[in-house]
């Protein structure tokens, strides 16, 4: 008989709007929650017995139920509280994974509406992944969708060229990225001060910014690694961070045969295809454990 490997199950993609009415003042969060669960599996698999499964309904309706009950502040929080629900309530679990997605909203400021007006903050999403297995957590937060733009102070110098290379080196580019980030947190056991998560993570974006902002680049390779020491640097309770950036290519308009010149003021955004700068920085002595797929 075929041996049956690695499996988990759960439910994915639960969206979960929670609003907080504070008089007439309103709050929200808006999440999408995936939680696998791992553990005593193989006879749901091999034998059709499923006395040891928790079903995936009820996993949704803990994550509704948990916004109710524990409301929704940091989604790191929230996804910390799902797992050990799980991992502790039931005997056959062992391991669970929650994953976060968060949309953030922000305020329509006209008068009277801004307390309970909003609107959808750009592209751009927060992301929380939480492992647990007992004794052990791994909190991985971070950013996806945000896009940067430097108008100046990148180039793109001095690299290999063969037969096939035609593009110009330049000295003065445009740079722009939709900056992908995952950042592991030291913090894993009980025992231990939980991490500040709202904080850490306003601050690791921060960070992210103002390294991109105010690096010269020679390349997004390098500017890429400044970003992600300066989270390292700056913010001890992370230890490994991964960007993945594509490297968004504004290219300058021929603007030759219309009697103009293009003094680096109109590119073309071309969206595909995309250089894709990727890699992990870590703290001395910290193992990369983020995945790098
Ligand atoms: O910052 C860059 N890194 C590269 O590796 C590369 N390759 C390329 O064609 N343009 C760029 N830009």
């Amino acid at each position: 008989m075929p041996t049956l490997g690695p499996n988990r199950y759960g439910k994915a993609e639960t969206r979960v709007v929670r609003v907080v009415r504070d008089g007439a003042v309103h709050h929200l969060k808006d999440l999408n929650v995936s939680v696998a669960l791992a553990g005593e599996m193989d006879a749901v698999h091999l034998c059709g017995d499923n006395a040891n499964v928790l079903p995936t309904d009820t996993v949704k309706n803990t994550v509704y139920a948990f916004a109710k009950e524990h409301g929704i502040d940091a989604a790191e929080e929230f996804g910390i509280r799902l797992a050990r629900h799980f991992v502790t309530g039931q005997e056959s679990i062992h391991r669970a994974r929650v994953r976060i997605e968060e949309y953030a909203w922000e305020r329509i400021g006209t008068a009277g509406s801004a307390r309970h007006s909003f609107a959808r903050r750009g592209q751009e999403v927060r992301t929380a992944r939480i492992a647990y297995d007992g004794e052990r957590w791994e909190v991985v937060s971070g950013l996806t969708g945000l896009t940067v733009l430097n108008t100046t102070d990148s180039e793109f110098r001095g690299y290999v060229k063969d037969r096939y290379t035609t593009l110009e080196e330049t000295s003065d580019r445009v740079l722009a990225t939709d900056v992908h980030a995952r950042w592991r947190y030291g913090w894993s056991d009980d025992t231990r001060p939980v991490p500040d998560w709202q904080r850490a993570h306003a601050e690791a974006r921060g960070h992210l910014l103002s390294a991109f902002a105010e690096t010269y680049s020679r390349s997004l390779q390098q500017t890429l690694y400044q970003m992600g020491a300066r989270v390292i640097e700056r913010r001890p309770e992370i230890d490994e961070i991964r960007l993945s950036l594509p490297n968004k290519h504004h290219v300058l308009v021929d603007l030759e045969p219309f009697g103009l010149t293009n003094d680096n003021e109109v590119y073309v955004a071309a969206d595909r295809p995309y250089g894709l700068i990727e890699a992990t920085v870590l703290r001395d002595g910290a193992e990369p454990l983020i995945p790098t797929d």
